[in-house]
């Protein structure tokens, strides 16, 4: 299937005609392409954007609330469709996208329709001085949204709903490797009524039509989600244009294990916090630290669960771990696991392709567990975004907080224990933006949401995205 960009609410080729492939992770199969959109594309998208400013930010409340609940529910509607696509698209379990990313897309959306009508202002009444100050919190103008491939509907919703809300217009661009489902929301536009020109999707290639958003001289403000090293070149390009930024990057988190902590709930969570969505997500604990006392007895029953998870096609509903979403991303985990034999990390499990019958060529790999005898060699310390762990053991609270720290990264923890001093000690000492504590990925909607230290600047979520999406005016007014 071939897809166009979304300007102006019309479908346009790009200005070029040049396309691009798109890979189907599940058997390595080009199954359609997409626009390789150039600084034509980007500035056409804005120029809709623009236009489209004085009348989007005026528009009321309730009118911006009632049609991003109305976007919720046609993806609802067209949950089996998106979820579908997705999979594809990606590689991922249709019941990964079916449960996950297409109802959170819906959440998104739901979400911030209604948050926009809750979000207030600040007043300071100067006492003692006959003056009062209140802060305006007034929409950007045109802002850039730049999402990745593991979430790909989930992550770009989670950007582009708290903009439009904010009353902002927006020029949007989704992976080049899993773009399918942000075209399909172009259809779902339409239908809720969203004016033509708020947002507007520019599909491409990031150093192309990624780099234009950037560079935009008028593009005042740039959301974006992916790999560190892409995140510090557009802190580069942007920093000095004085952008508003928001950067959600790599992780490399922690999963810390206590002797303490309710085993059962912990091992089937930790499962998930491992391999969910392939190890494809930001906030996977990819470094597992166990307490010595348990540290054996974790060992055999982790790899004894893990043997039981099916990789297979994403289609299939049994299927836990489907495809990775690209050659070059499988390439990529495969060298990791050939860096952790050459620094002496034992394979406990995985560690090899698979052929899955009938789609051979597809992207496939099995879980990984690997041993390692330091936290400071490089599968413990470099992200590697895919479905390996490594775990060793520990032996006391110190020195596991001193290796959960020592990483570049500092986005999410993990924490497994029954004693609540303990959880507060450890908790206020983890150097990340979040910490789950006998639990993992639980979502509420309205919390910050980022990390700290290479991990990122900024943070999403509830009023704290809908502050970024807008800027403060004090106006003090003396009586
Ligand atoms: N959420 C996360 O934390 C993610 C982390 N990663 C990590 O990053 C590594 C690299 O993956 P990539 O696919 O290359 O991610 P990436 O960070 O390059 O891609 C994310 C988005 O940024 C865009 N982009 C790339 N270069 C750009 C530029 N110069 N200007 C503006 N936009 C640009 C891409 O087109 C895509 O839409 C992965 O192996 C993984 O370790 C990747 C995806 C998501
Ligand atoms: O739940 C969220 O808001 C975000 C989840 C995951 C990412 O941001 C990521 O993997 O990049």
């Amino acid at each position: 299937m071939n897809i166009q960009n979304y300007i102006n609410g019309q479908y346009e080729n790009p200005s070029s005609n040049e396309w691009i492939n798109n890979y189907c992770p599940a058997n390595g199969e080009v199954y359609g392409q997409i626009p390789n959109s150039s600084n034509e594309d980007v500035e056409n998208a804005y120029i809709a954007a623009k236009s489209a400013f004085p009348s989007w930010s005026q528009t009321t409340l309730e009118e911006r609330s009632r049609i991003l609940i109305k976007i919720s529910e046609l993806l609802e509607t067209n949950l089996q469709r998106f979820a579908e696509a997705e999979s594809i698209d990606n590689g991922k379990p249709i019941s990964l996208a079916k449960s996950i990313d297409i109802p959170r897309a819906a959440s998104n959306f739901r979400f911030f329709g209604n948050a926009i009508t809750q979000f207030a202002s600040e007043s300071h009444e100067s006492v003692g001085q006959d003056a009062i100050n209140y802060t305006l919190r007034q929409p950007i103008g045109v802002v850039g949204c730049i999402s990745p491939w593991n979430l790909p509907l989930y992550l770009f919703t989670w950007k582009i709903a708290p903009a439009i809300a904010a009353g902002n217009c927006v020029v949007a661009k989704p992976s080049e490797v899993t773009p399918m489902t942000a075209y399909l929301l172009s259809e779902i536009l339409k239908e809720a009524g969203l004016p033509k020109g708020v947002l507007n999707i520019v599909h491409g290639l990031g150093t192309i039509a990624g780099q234009a958003i950037i560079e935009h001289p008028d593009i005042k403000a740039i959301s974006f989600t992916g790999g560190t090293e892409t995140g510090a070149h557009i802190a580069k390009i942007a920093a000095p244009m004085f952008k508003k930024l928001s950067l959600e990057l790599g992780g490399k988190n922690p999963n810390i294990i206590f002797s303490d902590c309710d085993y059962n709930v912990m091992l089937d969570t930790t499962i998930r916090s491992s391999f969910a969505n392939q190890g494809q997500i930001c906030l996977c604990g990819s470094r597992i630290f166990v307490e010595a006392s348990i540290y054996n007895k974790f060992k055999t029953d982790f790899v004894e669960k893990v043997k039981q998870l099916k990789i297979g096609h994403p289609s299939e509903k049994t299927t836990n771990i489907g495809a990775l979403v690209s050659k070059s991303h499988l390439e990529k985990v495969l060298d990791y696991i050939e860096i952790a034999k050459e620094e002496n990390g034992k394979i406990l499990y995985g560690g090899n392709k698979v052929k899955v019958e009938g789609y051979e060529n597809g992207y496939y790999l099995e879980p990984t567990i690997i041993e390692v005898e330091s936290d400071e060699c490089r599968v413990n310390q470099e992200e590697i975004f895919g479905p390996v762990v490594t775990i060793m053991p520990f032996n006391t609270e110190d020195e596991v907080l001193q290796m959960a720290n020592k990483v570049k990264y500092g986005l999410s923890a993990t924490l497994w224990t029954n004693d609540l001093k303990r959880t507060m000690r450890i908790s206020n000492q983890l150097q990340t933006g979040i910490v789950w504590v006998n639990t993992w990925m639980m979502r509420d909607l309205r919390t910050p949401f980022g990390g700290i230290k290479a991990s990122g600047v900024g943070r999403e979520g509830g009023f704290e995205a809908l502050r970024f999406f807008t800027e403060a005016k004090n106006v003090c007014i003396k009586y």
